[in-house]
C-alpha cells in the first residue's frame, strides 16, 4: 500500500496505545531482591504512518521499553503493571491480556529488528533460509510464489536476489543490516520495532540503511519506533521524538521542534552535546552518572544532574504534561536554553 493512498484521519489514527507501563528486572543476589525500575509508569501513543525515535543514553531504558511493546520478554524481565495496545486495522491486541495473539501478530503485522543483524540471520545457513523460516508460513503462499514475492521485495529495496544463496559470513555488515529490514518487511507489517538499527555500522552505509527503513516505510505506509542514543540519526528520520531517562519519558515532541525548542534541561544537554561543524569549543558534559534503576533519586530522577533543578524537583516527581506542540516532564520546562 502507499503512503499517498491514505487519508489524513487514518494517518493520525494511533496504532499503539501504552499506559502507565512499569517493567521491572526482578534480580536477587545471594538471597538479596531487589527491583530494576527500567521503564516506569511511561505512557505514549503512536500513529499510523509515523516513525518515533526514542531517545536517552545508555542504560536508560530505552530497549527494555521496545522490548516491553513488541511482547518479547524474558525472566528476569517483568511486566508490572500497565498496558500495551495494538490497532491493526480495526483489530485490537492487548499484548499483555493476549499474549497467544501477540504471537500471531509476529511478523504478518508487527516485525522487530533486533539490535545486531546475526541474531536472525544464522551463520551455518544461506540467508534464503531465514526467509523460509520466519516470512514463509505468514504469507499463504505457495513456495514458488513466495520465493518471487521475496526477489521482488529484495528488488524493491534495491538488493540483489542472489545475495539469498550467501552465507551471512559472505556480507559486509551493512548488507546484512538491509537484509535484516527486507527479512522484516517483506509481510508487509503495519507496525515496525527496530533497536539501534545503525549501531556499529560506518557513516556512509547507516546512512543508506536510515534511507531504507524511511522508504521502506513510506511504501508501506507502517509505523516505525526505534531506539537509538544517537541524536543525529533522530535528527535524520523521526517525525516525532520520546526522551527517555532513567526509565520515564521525560520529553515527546515533532523531532524539529525537540532540537530547535527543548523544553526537558536532559533533552538540551542531548542536543548541545551533538557536534557543529566548525565548532571546535568542548563540549559540557553532564556531571554525574545516570541514576542506579535499582534505587533511583527521589522526585524528578534528573535532578541531581540538573543545573536548573529546585528544592521541588528534589522531592516531587513533575508529571508529562501537553504542551503546544508536545509532552514535557520537568517544573522548570521552557526555561532551558541550548548552549
Ligand atoms: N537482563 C537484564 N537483567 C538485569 N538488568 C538489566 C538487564 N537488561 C538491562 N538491565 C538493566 O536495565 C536498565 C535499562 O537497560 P536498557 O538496556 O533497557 O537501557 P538502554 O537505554 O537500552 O541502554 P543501551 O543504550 O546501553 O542499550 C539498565 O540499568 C540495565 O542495567
Amino acid at each position: 500500500m502507499l503512503a499517498a493512498t491514505i487519508d489524513a484521519p487514518t494517518r493520525t489514527r494511533p496504532v499503539l496505545e501504552v499506559e502507565n507501563l512499569k517493567a521491572y528486572y526482578q534480580m536477587n543476589y545471594f538471597g538479596v531482591s531487589r527491583e530494576v525500575r527500567a521503564v516506569d509508569d511511561v505512557t505514549l501513543t503512536i500513529n499510523r504512518n509515523e516513525i518515533y525515535g526514542i531517545a536517552g543514553e545508555s542504560s536508560s531504558g530505552k530497549s527494555t521499553l521496545i522490548k516491553t511493546i513488541a511482547g518479547a520478554i524474558t525472566p528476569p524481565l517483568r511486566v508490572v503493571s500497565g498496558s500495551v495496545k495494538f490497532d491493526f486495522g480495526g483489530s485490537q491486541l492487548d499484548v499483555y491480556a493476549r499474549p497467544k495473539a501477540m504471537k500471531a501478530a509476529r511478523w504478518r503485522h508487527l516485525s522487530y529488528i533486533m539490535q545486531g543483524s546475526m541474531n536472525v540471520l544464522n551463520p551455518v545457513r544461506k540467508v534464503r533460509h531465514a526467509f523460509d523460516d520466519f516470512a514463509f508460513r505468514h504469507m499463504g503462499l505457495s513456495p514458488a510464489q513466495f520465493r518471487s514475492r521475496v526477489e521482488g521485495h529484495l528488488k524493491r529495496l534495491g538488493l540483489d536476489p542472489r545475495v539469498l544463496e550467501s552465507y551471512p559470513h559472505q556480507l559486509s555488515g551493512g548488507m546484512r543490516q538491509r537484509l535484516t529490514i527486507a527479512l522484516a518487511t517483506v509481510c508487509e507489517p503495519e507496525f515496525i520495532i527496530a533497536d539501534e538499527p545503525t549501531t556499529a555500522l560506518d557513516v556512509l552505509v547507516q546512512q543508506d540503511v536510515l534511507a531504507l527503513i524511511k522508504d521502506v516505510q513510506q511504501r508501506l505506509g507502517s509505523s516505525v519506533v526505534f531506539v537509538t542514543h544517537d541524536m543525529t540519526v533522530h535528527a535524520a528520520i523521526a517525525d516525532r521524538i520520546g526522551i527517555v531517562y532513567a526509565g520515564r519519558l521525560v520529553e515527546e515532541g515533532p523531532t524539529d521542534d525537540a532540537f530547535a525548542r527543548p523544553q526537558h534541561p536532559y533533552t538540551a544537554h542531548l542536543i548541545s552535546s551533538l557536534p557543529r561543524l566548525g565548532d571546535v569549543s568542548r563540549r559540557k558534559a553532564l556531571p554525574g552518572k545516570p541514576p542506579n534503576l535499582s534505587d533511583p533519586p527521589s522526585g524528578c530522577r534528573f535532578h541531581p544532574r540538573c543545573p536548573l533543578a529546585i528544592d521541588r524537583c528534589k522531592v516531587e516527581n513533575p508529571p508529562l504534561v501537553s504542551r503546544a506542540t508536545g509532552r514535557v516532564a520537568c517544573w522548570r520546562a521552557g526555561e532551558v536554553e541550548v548552549a
